[in-house]
């Protein structure tokens, strides 16, 4: 059978473009007043179950090193690190850090042989490398009282949703109505009973039923789908020919990537079931090829997949028998809200629609009236949740402390936690420097956010899975549905824009019935959210603090550490000027060359005019920016020079990740109100829609549009 899933056209080198993987910008803010939530019961059962797990079979991980995953990074270079460097020509930034340290390490040598080193000095050392006593200024920690959930706040009374019927939580997979070849997969991945979102969501997938599911980070949504979905496929096989019968949709092309792994795991026994990963960042023309194989099932990202829908001629939808929306509040916020009623509107009206994340949110519900059939509600957690063997701390920053973050967070990677960390920062801007100061001082770091290319993305990735880098600097990129096996840590440089952001970053440890940690830092205007998170904790939060001393020791290090960081700016600013002069050059050559055969190749289509479109990312992007250029006044112009010219403060960087929490939270309240508007337009749409779905003889709606 063509295009089954151990087929290479499954998965596609990759490209070095990031289009449909908008980055978040923007945290939240606020604080608290030096109390946690206590819930006496719930923290005995934490203590009591600490580090065991009832749900999960601690033996069981996700492939990690996918052969086609390597494929993938590849791309159409042969040599991963050739196509690193290819963005950065001369050296990528780790070489960079490594050559201003050794430069450093030579230089600090010949002064030591003049020069005696400063007695009392004890942070100093030949390459900024940090000797820390571990316990010579231990943090404190203060345990706090939670604050009780006033009851029924958050309870509406649904009546949209069917309540799920009760689900036998002591099963395991061969007691549920599974195929052989499944169940021999989930025997070979380690698993041997469901987690409780998995045994409620099976039946009832499997009844056909729309559904709308949320549990908590890290407790199996993934395979709650899958498992169904495969189930049906091998039950009941295409009739006529083949064709793409499964849609799943999620908000990252890693979360893609990851979710296509496991279906390739569950399918090892399936043979007979085809799988295709279509997302940004991979090669056009190879997917096109790969789904016009026509695969069973198709997992994409929505920039990507309406692109196909409208430019690859056998490509359609209206086939589709069950759709997925995994993260789907993400999915359905304003980032997506278009490119969702594109899909949706492209999809078979009789199908089977899936729901599934850790957060739920109202404006989701609105959403769901229109796309789902008598849904059935499946919470196994409410939708504010944390995982239960999460233990959350926070960092008090004082008002006219906050330029101290870098140094916080410095503190705390050399001091107690050296590895397996994800910090969390709120822009690219900051992940970048923090990658280039913490290099510097010795550790093994890695960056990931949206101004990447897919292949440095999906490399990193593989790093910090490999543990060939120990922290992982990242935007709310990586916040989402990443599952990278023994994170102990996560660190909020800033706290984000929401309380559901939040969820979802930490969630990134704590997974699967582990444990993990969370420590964030909170500055004066960050107290709301922070009461909000603890209003949430079902366990003592933590408030840590680490001695001034400590604080002010690795701000002075960082101070020093400012010319060699500005340096590498500098020569990476100058590498990127040199390349993109280079890439205007090699478009403006190709536009020559291709203006002899113009004509030939079709322009593609987007279901949006340029204009539209643009208006739309302008519309989502924080920032002042809104397509037009803005007169400055002279003054204006002037504090930009400025600002230009001297290098930011601490405190000047910490403002302006907390100007785009801001920002996100100003545009969040625009949106509220437009929402409704949307939703009702959507509303008609999906209603005038409603004849043309039912009826199979209508022609695909691209066709209609062409
Ligand atoms: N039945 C099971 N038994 C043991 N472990 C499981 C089982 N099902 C899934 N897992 C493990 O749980 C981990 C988390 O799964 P998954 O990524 O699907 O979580 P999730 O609920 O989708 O999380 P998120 O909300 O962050 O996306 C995976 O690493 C997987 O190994």
């Amino acid at each position: 059978m063509p295009g089954r899933n151990d087929d290479p056209l499954a998965l596609i080198p990759t490209i070095a473009d990031d289009s449909d993987v908008p980055d978040l910008d923007g945290p939240d803010e606020d604080d608290e007043e030096e109390e946690v939530v206590v819930k006496p019961r719930a923290h005995k059962l934490a203590q009591a179950t600490k580090g065991k797990s009832m749900d999960f079979d601690e033996q069981f991980q996700f492939v990690l090193d996918d052969p086609d995953d390597k494929r993938m990074l590849k791309g159409k270079d042969s040599n991963d690190n050739d196509q690193l460097k290819t963005r950065g020509q001369l050296s990528t930034i780790d070489e960079k850090i490594a050559e201003v340290r050794n430069r450093r390490k030579k230089k600090t040598k010949s002064e030591s042989v003049v020069e005696e080193k400063p007695a009392n000095d004890d942070l100093e050392d030949e390459s900024y490398e940090m000797e820390i006593e571990q316990d010579s200024a231990a943090d404190k920690m203060k345990v706090k009282e939670a604050k009780k959930k006033k009851s029924g706040k958050n309870k509406q009374k649904d009546e949209f949703f069917e309540e799920s019927p009760p689900f036998n939580p002591d099963q395991v997979f061969s007691d549920m109505k599974i195929s052989r070849p499944l169940l021999k997969a989930l025997s070979a991945m380690g698993l041997h009973s469901p987690t409780p979102i998995q045994a409620a969501t099976v039946p009832i997938a499997l009844l056909g039923r729309d559904l709308c599911a949320c549990a908590v980070t890290g407790s199996g949504k993934t395979i709650a789908f899958s498992l169904p979905i495969l189930e049906r496929l091998l039950y009941k096989p295409h009739q006529t020919a083949p064709c793409t019968r499964v849609l799943v949709l999620a908000p990252t092309r890693e979360l893609c990537v990851q979710i296509h792994q496991v279906f390739r795991q569950l399918t090892q026994f399936a043979h007979n079931i085809t799988c295709c990963l279509s997302t940004g960042g991979l090669d056009l023309k190879s997917q096109e090829a790969a789904l016009r194989l026509q695969p069973d099932i198709v997992i994409a990202t929505p920039g990507r997949l309406i692109d196909h829908i409208h430019n690859s001629p056998t490509f359609t939808l209206q086939n589709i028998e069950i759709l997925v929306l995994d993260e789907a509040d993400r999915m359905l916020d304003e980032y997506y809200f278009e490119q969702m009623k594109e899909v949706i509107n492209n999809c078979s009206r009789t199908r089977q629609t899936m729901l599934f994340s850790a957060t739920m949110t109202d404006q989701i519900k609105d959403l769901i009236q229109v796309s789902l059939n008598r849904p059935i509600r499946l919470f196994i957690d409410d939708n504010q949740s944390v995982a239960p063997y999460l233990r959350q701390e926070f960092i008090r920053v004082r008002e006219h402390r906050e330029g101290d973050r870098e140094a916080i967070v410095t503190a705390l990677l050399t001091r107690n936690f050296h590895d397996r960390v994800i910090v969390f920062a709120q822009t690219k801007r900051q992940c970048h420097r923090m990658h280039v100061m913490l290099g510097l001082l010795g550790l093994k770091v890695g960056e990931l956010h949206g101004d990447l290319s897919q292949t440095q993305r999906l490399d990193t990735l593989r790093r910090f899975k490999n543990e060939e880098i120990d922290i992982l600097l990242a935007t709310d990129l990586a916040a989402r549905g990443l599952d990278i096996e023994n994170v102990k840590t996560v660190i909020n440089f800033i706290l984000p824009n929401t309380l559901k952001h939040y969820i979802h970053r930490v969630g990134r440890t704590a997974r699967a019935g582990k444990t993990g940690r969370s420590i964030s830092l909170v500055g004066e205007n960050e107290r709301q959210l922070l009461k909000d998170i603890l209003k949430t904790c079902k366990v003592p939060a933590k408030m840590r603090i680490i001695p001034q001393e400590i604080v002010q020791m690795f701000r002075n290090k960082l101070e020093e550490l400012e010319p060699d960081i500005e340096e590498i700016l500098k020569m990476e600013y100058g590498e990127k000027m040199i390349n993109s002069c280079e890439t205007q050059i090699n478009k403006a050559e190709q536009q020559l060359k291709q203006g002899k055969t113009a004509g030939t190749t079709p322009a593609r289509e987007w279901f949006q005019s340029r204009k539209e479109r643009k208006n739309e990312q302008d519309k989502l992007r924080l920032g002042s920016y809104n397509g037009k250029k803005k007169k400055l006044s002279k003054e204006e112009r002037e504090k930009i020079e400025k600002t230009k010219a001297n290098p930011k403060t601490a405190d000047d960087r910490v403002k302006f990740e907390m100007q785009k929490v801001a920002q996100f939270r100003s545009r969040q309240e625009k949106d509220t109100t437009k929402r409704s508007r949307d939703t009702s337009s959507f509303e008609t749409d999906m209603t005038n829609d409603k004849p043309q779905r039912k009826s199979k003889s209508v022609p695909p709606t691209k066709k209609s549009k062409r």
